[in-house]
């Protein structure tokens, strides 16, 4: 319980005064952070505490120019007539919440920090950030920030009393997801439809991705004929932005300003380019040299929501993300497959090294699919691996006829993804990183590949795993197929498969995915 991590522990009597909290993207940190605040200010919980400050980066990114901690405060969280002079100082009593630290725009430089204590004294936010951090402001403060897992490194460890993690729904509380927000019969339905995609089922325990699944197959369930209904990840991403595409017609009927194709290309294009750099929030600006209008209401039904709501505006600055992270991910994506399809080019060129783009000169599909499957390994903190699960998926013959309804003009060509699932295979082979390795099983899945899985299932049925020698592609395959079960999901029993150092160090990826490892 998130209510309970700045609390006094019982065994130790220690208390922590400094947390950071993981967490994937749309885990639900942000919404943890409100219920903590939501709760204390409703008298249930942590009242010992007099006052709480949410300063999300976020917001904190908007602030230019100096100020000092009491300036900042007031001007936020106070009325011109109510000003506060001074904070308390007994221990615990004021508490700063950082939320999204993988938002942070501006540098956070502790080794430079020059420990600067005068909270009425101007300077530049990253200065005040990281000396209430470093307890040089205010020492007797309660800091507690979250933050996606491939920005944790930004804070040093030793300014950390706990790292905590939030792991999202499990099976009980995905099945309560959907049984609280549809009707009996039709939650009945979905949760049976998602059990029966193992790959659905477990992104379920990202309660966004809930959100995703039952905004699509809620209406799709209600038709009679429900062969068309989405089974694999992309499949669903799809249907979600063709229930978009509807809304939008509904809405615009008469005077659609532009096709629903249009704005699909040009978010596409804006969440590619940001994803490039690693950029998940954007400005005016990042949308303009899309050739997308920030007034234009087309933009904000669904995909991309305006998320700075200025009530009381540290600035007037507006920043833009996608819904999800997911939903910039797919974009990204189709424009991929669009800008390839019908202009005959390979937009990863743009952004590859000269010595990678010597390798892929030849513009076919697999090259495509080549030089997104080197961007996604070039990439340090995996911010690509969720793209190329995509293109795999969107590639698919299959799809094709679902794509022409979303995209009517993206050329359509029927081609082989042999090559491409060999080269995928082949790169597995040399791939060290476990991470990698079980997002190229993902591409593998996606392209309706399962040899190698078959292969490693065929082991574990006959019982014979702890007699064989795997291979390193076999471990990966093992690991991918253990991180797919179930079962594996809320215990693991190491030995059922193997007992050796080896097999901890191989099978870590299972134990931290795992409820219970025995
Ligand atoms: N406990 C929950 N119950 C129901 N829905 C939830 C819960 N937690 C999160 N959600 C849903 O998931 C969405 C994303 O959650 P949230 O913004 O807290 O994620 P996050 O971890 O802060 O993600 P990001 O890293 O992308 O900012 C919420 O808007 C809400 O719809």
């Amino acid at each position: 319980m998130c209510n309970d991590i700045f609390k006094v522990q019982r065994d130790t009597g220690r208390q922590n005064r400094k947390v950071l909290t993981l967490g994937i993207a749309g885990v639900g940190k942000t919404v943890s952070v409100s219920k903590f605040i939501l709760d204390w200010a409703e008298g249930k919980e942590n009242q010992e505490i007099i006052f709480i400050f949410p300063l999300p980066f976020r917001q904190l990114n908007l602030i230019s120019g100096n100020r000092s901690l009491m300036g900042l405060i007031n001007k936020k969280f106070f009325g011109s007539d109510k000003q506060l002079s001074s904070l308390p100082k007994e221990e615990g009593k004021v508490m700063f919440i950082f939320d999204g630290l993988d938002e942070c725009r501006f540098s956070l430089s502790f080794k430079n920090s020059e420990g600067f204590t005068d909270v009425t004294k101007e300077t530049t936010v990253d200065v005040i950030i990281t000396n209430l951090i470093e307890k040089n402001l205010i020492p007797s403060a309660l800091i507690w920030i979250t933050s996606r897992p491939a920005a944790a490194h930004l804070i040093p460890r030793l300014h950390i009393d706990q790292v905590t993690e939030i792991i999202g729904f499990n099976d009980e509380q995905k099945d309560k997801y959907f049984t609280r927000n549809s009707k009996p019969d039709m939650s009945e339905r979905i949760i049976s439809h998602i059990k029966r995609s193992r790959s659905l089922h477990i992104m379920c325990h990202i309660p966004v991705f809930c959100w995703i699944c039952l905004s699509v197959l809620q209406p799709l369930m209600t038709r009679e004929n429900q062969d068309k209904t989405p089974t694999t990840l992309t499949g669903m991403y799809i249907y979600f932005l063709l229930s978009q595409k509807h809304q939008m017609t509904d809405k615009y009927s008469k005077d659609l300003p532009q096709s629903f194709e249009d704005v699909v290309v040009k978010l596409g294009k804006l969440a590619f380019k940001q994803l490039q750099k690693g950029n998940l929030i954007f400005y005016e600006k990042d949308l303009e040299e899309c050739g997308l209008d920030v007034r234009d209401g087309l933009v904000f039904s669904g995909l991309c929501t305006q998320m700075f709501q200025t009530e009381k505006p540290v600035s007037g600055r507006k920043v833009f993300s996608f819904v999800h992270l997911s939903v910039q991910e797919f974009l990204a994506a189709l424009y991929v497959l669009f800008i390839y399809r019908n202009k005959k080019t390979n937009p990863f060129h743009l952004t590859l090294g000269d010595k990678v783009k010597r390798y892929f000169k030849k513009n076919s599909l697999v090259d495509l699919h080549k030089t997104a499957v080197e961007n996604a390994l070039q990439s340090k903190n995996g911010h690509l691996d969720l793209l190329l699960r995509f293109l795999m998926g969107l590639s698919l013959e299959s799809n094709h006829n679902d794509l022409k309804d979303l995209l009517p003009s993206l050329k359509i060509k029927a081609e082989d993804m042999g090559q491409t699932a060999e080269y995928i295979k082949q790169t597995i082979k040399n791939e060290e990183s476990s991470e990698k390795s079980i997002n190229l099983f993902h591409c593998l899945n996606e392209l309706n590949d399962d040899s190698l899985i078959t292969e490693i299932q065929k082991y574990l049925n006959s019982d014979s795993l702890s007699a064989q020698d795997l291979s390193s592609v076999q471990w990966s395959a093992l690991v991918f197929v253990l991180l797919m079960s179930e079962e594996t999901q809320e215990m693991f029993e190491m030995q059922k498969y193997r007992r050796s150092d080896e097999a901890v160090i191989q099978l870590l990826p299972v134990i931290r995915n795992t409820r219970r490892a025995l």
